[in-house]
């Protein structure tokens, strides 16, 4: 396969994380949140380039080591994770992209990306027409609420994946079906569900569960208690509620 462009979209607030920043600039095992994502790119010899998109106001991004790195350009995030997707999209053809290069989208908020899942998709789909993501099937019996918010069914989790990221596209086929999409109205919160309303069926791609959207505060938690040698102290846990970056 020939190589690949990547798009971060790190421009969000974090909200649901109440945390003191942005959840991307969160500390993990002794580093940003942001920095463990981009490590899996970065050490990957078959990477072009890699924009990540920032909130215009971002005041965390330049003190970290990586944003001197000349592979990585910015782009000015947008009001929804789609339009910091669009813009990143539109940085790399400035960079020297061309539409039919492949991209790849993964979330600032994945750090535990797994070299073995991101080489898994790209080997899978290098050859697809399409392209498609790294997916987990459903493994909880799944409910559908009702208005009342009780049970309104059980949904078959046979055919139920979870949609998670890296999603691999060929770029100008996903720029126009975001511009296309988000033209229309079309509520996108994934690229595939973009490509989709294009008419296009992207192949899902199995991968590790534990590449996990750090959401909530649970969610970092876990991860600290995973991540080799994240022996977070309470030194550190002070630290992180004092913390400016
Ligand atoms: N306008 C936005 C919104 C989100 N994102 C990015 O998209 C990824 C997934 O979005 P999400 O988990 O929803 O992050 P936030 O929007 O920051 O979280 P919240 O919804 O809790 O505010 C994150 O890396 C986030 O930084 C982005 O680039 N631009
Ligand atoms: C792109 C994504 O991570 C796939 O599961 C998810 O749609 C992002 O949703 P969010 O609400 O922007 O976190």
């Amino acid at each position: 396969m020939t190589g690949f462009w990547v798009v971060i979209p790190a421009a969000g607030v974090g909200s649901r994380m109440l945390a003191d920043r942005p959840k991307q600039y969160l500390p993990l095992a002794g580093r940003a949140l942001i920095e463990h994502t981009l490590g899996c790119f970065l050490s990957h010899p078959r990477l072009r380039g890699l924009v990540v998109s920032l909130a215009a106001d971002d005041p965390y991004w330049n003190s970290l080591d990586c944003a001197s790195d000349e592979r990585i350009g910015r782009a000015v995030g947008g009001s929804e994770r789609a339009d910091s997707v669009l813009n990143g999209l539109f940085r790399l053809l400035a960079l020297g992209a061309s539409d039919t290069d492949w991209v790849l989208v993964h979330d600032a908020a994945r750090p535990n990306l797994q070299r073995a899942d991101l080489d898994g998709l790209l080997e899978q789909l290098s050859r697809d027409p399409v392209g498609g993501l790294l997916a987990v099937p459903a493994k909880d019996t799944l409910k559908r609420a009702g208005a009342d918010g009780r049970v309104a069914e059980t949904v078959d989790r046979s055919v139920i994946w979870l949609a998670y990221t890296p999603q691999m596209f060929r770029l100008g086929m996903l720029r126009e079906a975001l511009q296309q999409a988000l033209a229309a109205g079309v509520r996108v919160t994934d690229e595939a569900s973009a490509m989709e309303w294009a008419g296009y069926a992207p192949r899902l791609i199995e991968g590790r569960a534990d590449n996990i959207k750090v959401t909530r505060p649970e969610d970092l938690h876990w991860l600290e208690q995973q991540w080799p040698g994240a022996l977070i102290s309470r030194e550190d846990e002070e630290r992180r509620g004092d913390q400016t970056v």
